[in-house]
């Protein structure tokens, strides 16, 4: 091994890791196998479930309670030099290809490609999960629902890409369960096709949000020059490629995408940008030990409602991650509120309190829970 004060020269040393390589191989190869006879273990026990009529029941391949466990683990056990962020990266896209040889998984997204969405679903599934843009956060839930695409990931909470509202308002009308969430850090760059200089720039183009999170920035930089909401950072980039003169405000996925040079990098006016985004699916998820729950719950508009919603989880120490309001659509200056909070549906402590709130409330729906996001 190469510790310090080693003196193999580079050709003993580089022999080292052809051979550390090898074995690398070897054991992904066997960890494959293993996946591909996961999968035939899943097949016939849902073959076996059809045979003794129970009811039927599509074979669930991706296991995000079962990945998170794996996730948490290899950070947990990392010794370095590498952060434990990194090598579960690297296992990340190594269960990604697993999966893929069990059954390639279909992802919905809220497009076009190279916005943050598309990162979000990357980081969360892996390079080999097949991802599909959609136009709107509505079709991302109808690609879910119809069976066209395994699961969908929708913006939530401070996006540059889409109306958290909106999400939750299709929660409202969607049978489908949120089995995941994604956290990305959002860094903002300068970007130009290859043929555009600094001063042929008099337009930069993005969504309203990334100008709002870069106007200090674009203020100290470039006062005069005129800046254009358009539709997403994506759309910005393919214009910034096309259009003379015109730069993009957008992400390494967009750079990348459009083969754009950066200007400028990390031009966001607040470091610790973060969006979350949810992934939604059409199963429930089993605890992982590290779980989220999200409910909608409306209570009748009278006084003290809300803090009758809230009270059963104070009682039981439950931490609420996030709460938010949304006007109800069928009683006039009623309100849904969606709730989100540590624990799993199947936890005692939290069926109690969901049992309570139930008797309170006119409606109680529960979205789903799921792990933590570990990455
Ligand atoms: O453990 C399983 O159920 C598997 O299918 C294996 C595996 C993996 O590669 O570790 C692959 C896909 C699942 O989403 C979870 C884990």
């Amino acid at each position: 091994m190469a510790e310090s004060g080693d003196n193999r020269s580079l050709e003993q040393v580089r022999a080292d890791i052809d051979a550390i390589d090898r074995e690398i191989q070897q054991l992904i190869s066997r960890r494959a196998r293993c996946a591909q006879r996961v999968a035939d273990i899943k097949l016939a026990e849902v073959q076996a479930a059809r045979e003794a009529g129970e009811a039927e029941t599509e074979v669930v391949y991706y296991r995000p309670e079962r990945e998170a466990q794996v996730l948490k683990r290899i950070i947990d056990r990392n010794e370095g030099p590498l952060e434990g962020e990194t090598v579960a990266h690297i296992f990340r896209e190594i269960m990604s290809s697993c999966l893929a040889l069990e059954k390639p998984l279909q992802v919905a997204f809220l497009g076009p490609e190279g916005t943050f969405t598309q990162a979000a679903a990357i980081k969360h599934f892996g390079h080999a999960a097949l991802c599909v843009p959609q136009g709107t956060i509505d079709s991302v839930f109808a690609q879910v629902e119809s069976g066209e695409c395994n699961y969908g990931v929708v913006p939530v909470e401070n996006s540059t890409e889409g109306m958290v509202s909106h999400t939750l308002d299709n929660f409202m009308d969607s049978g489908l369960k949120i089995s995941g969430e994604v956290e990305l850090a959002i860094a903002h760059h300068l970007l130009v096709a290859s043929h555009t200089g600094k001063d042929d720039i008099t337009r930069i183009c993005a969504h309203q949000q990334a100008l709002a999170q870069c106007r200090n920035w674009l203020d100290g930089h470039w006062p005069h020059v005129e800046r254009e909401a358009v539709s997403s950072n994506g759309e910005a980039a393919r214009m910034a490629l096309e259009i003379p003169g015109v730069a993009a405000i957008a992400g390494d996925m967009a750079a990348d995408l459009y083969g754009l040079e950066k200007l400028a990098e990390n031009i966001e006016d607040y470091a610790d940008n973060t969006t979350r985004f949810l992934v939604i699916g059409r199963e429930e998820v089993p605890p992982s030990g590290r779980d989220k729950t999200s409910i909608i719950v409306s209570s009748r508009n009278k006084p003290g409602a809300l803090f009758t919603l809230l009270d059963p989880f104070r009682k039981a120490g439950v931490s609420l991650t996030r709460i938010d309001t949304r006007p109800s659509r069928t009683e006039k200056w009623a309100y849904v509120f969606f709730i989100e909070f540590e624990g799993h549906l199947q936890d005692e402590n939290i069926a109690a309190i969901v049992a309570e709130l139930e008797e309170q409330s006119i409606l109680l729906k529960p979205l789903g829970s799921y792990p933590r996001a570990v990455l």
